[in-house]
């Protein structure tokens, strides 16, 4: 179906640009000229026949005399829906594992060591109904899910990490639903998960009605091609839950998300590039694409009309590098495949520039913040 939406701020600053001031906006806007990655011409010919948008790019480090080159391929796929959300829930499921099947491929033929997926990629993004089935219906096992046992298949095949964000029930513990994150190691095991931390109770985002603020603290994955984290969707929005995997030892940080543009637009391309540029890591922000309307309508509790959409989800995913460069986004209409391919050694490299982690004052903020959540805790407010 086509959109009316607008494409691609990148498409159109190519299109309409001189050059040498493409250079310039690119300059200011990404933090230098993206350095772009050649791949392999089957993978670009299955992208096309597929109809996904596949673009690569490239973080390069300074050289080191006592440490080799870091190289990791990370691949951050973005996706509509194959199916309405009207649809059976087991073929919507199906349909969803098969995209993600041939994209994984695809990722695999571009070097791709790590794949992350959307935020709750096997559902349409329903919590804005605020209805309990058939939707609770897409929630699985994180250990032994058919999503994670497909995403252990994908690992093993094609010898690549997968991070695997789920609507998560915990059968061991009373069948609560989390929205949760499966780390799948290459070797094809569960690495482990990681829970959101926070939970939207803003616009449509009803997702309070569904799960509660994750158990897990913050979780960092060793895994063969570096250290990751998942810090899911609206975490983004609070730079401490940032901070916290950075300071479990986070080399990349996963931003796997659902959201529409009236409503996170001008944000989204600052938070997770901050988010890299202060602690010194790379970021990975990943978001949905198009709209979903749902069977029922429903109201946003604002007076208004109900309707039966959230709005646009604007794809744009892209990554963040620590001195501050990004990649241009992904397309706002368009599936994609974003293959970036990052030089780990450029953390240290910057944090020995910057100094963020030994100028920030943690011990500080500590005694602070332990005073700020106590109930009778004043302001710190100094008046004449
Ligand atoms: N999925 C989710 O947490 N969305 C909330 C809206 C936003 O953070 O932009």
């Amino acid at each position: 179906m086509a959109s009316p939406e607008f494409p691609s701020l990148e498409r159109s600053l190519e299109e309409h640009l001189p050059p040498d001031e493409l250079r310039n906006v690119r300059r200011i806007l990404l933090g230098g000229e993206p350095r772009k990655l050649s791949l392999p011409a089957e993978a670009l010919a299955a992208a096309s026949e597929l109809d996904f948008e596949l673009a690569a790019f490239g973080f390069e480090a300074a050289e080191e005399q006592l440490r080799p080159a870091r190289l990791v391929r990370v691949g951050l796929v973005q996706n509509r829906l194959p199916l309405p959300p009207c649809a059976p829930v087991a073929e919507q499921v199906g349909a969803l594992h098969r995209r993600i099947e041939e994209m994984v491929a695809v990722a695999a033929q571009c070097g791709v060591n790590v794949v992350c997926f959307q935020e709750a990629w096997t559902m349409p993004f329903a919590f804005c109904t605020r209805e309990k089935l058939p939707w609770t219906e897409f929630a699985e096992s994180a250990e032994d899910g058919p999503t994670t046992r497909l995403c252990q298949r994908l690992a093993r095949a094609h010898g690549l990490v997968v991070v695997s964000p789920i609507l998560e029930r915990d059968e061991a513990h009373g069948d609560v639903l989390w929205n949760t994150a499966v780390v799948v190691s290459s070797s094809g095991a569960v690495l482990g998960k990681s829970r959101k931390n926070h939970v939207p109770r803003v616009g449509d985002f009803n997702e309070a009605t569904y799960y509660m603020e994750g158990t897990l603290g913050h979780p960092v994955f060793q895994t063969p091609f570096g250290r990751i984290a998942v810090n899911i969707c609206y975490g983004r929005h609070h730079p401490l839950n940032w901070l916290l995997y950075s300071l479990n030892g986070a080399e990349i940080i996963f931003n796997p998300s659902a959201t529409v543009g009236a409503l996170s637009e001008a944000l989204w391309p600052i938070e997770a590039r901050n988010a890299a540029i202060a602690n010194h890591c790379f970021t990975c922000a990943i978001n949905r694409v198009g709209v979903e309307r749902f069977p029922r309508e429903f109201t946003s509790g604002d007076g208004k009309p109900a309707h039966r959409d959230f709005g646009y989800f604007y794809g744009s995913s892209y990554v963040s590098a620590p001195d501050g460069r990004r990649t241009p986004g992904l397309s706002r209409t368009r599936d994609g495949l974003l293959v970036a391919e990052l030089d780990l050694n450029l953390c240290r490299q910057t944090g020995d520039i910057w100094n963020f982690k030994m100028t920030g004052r943690l011990g500080m903020y500590a005694e602070e913040l332990t005073a700020a959540a106590q109930p009778d805790y004043r302001p710190h407010i100094v008046k004449e």
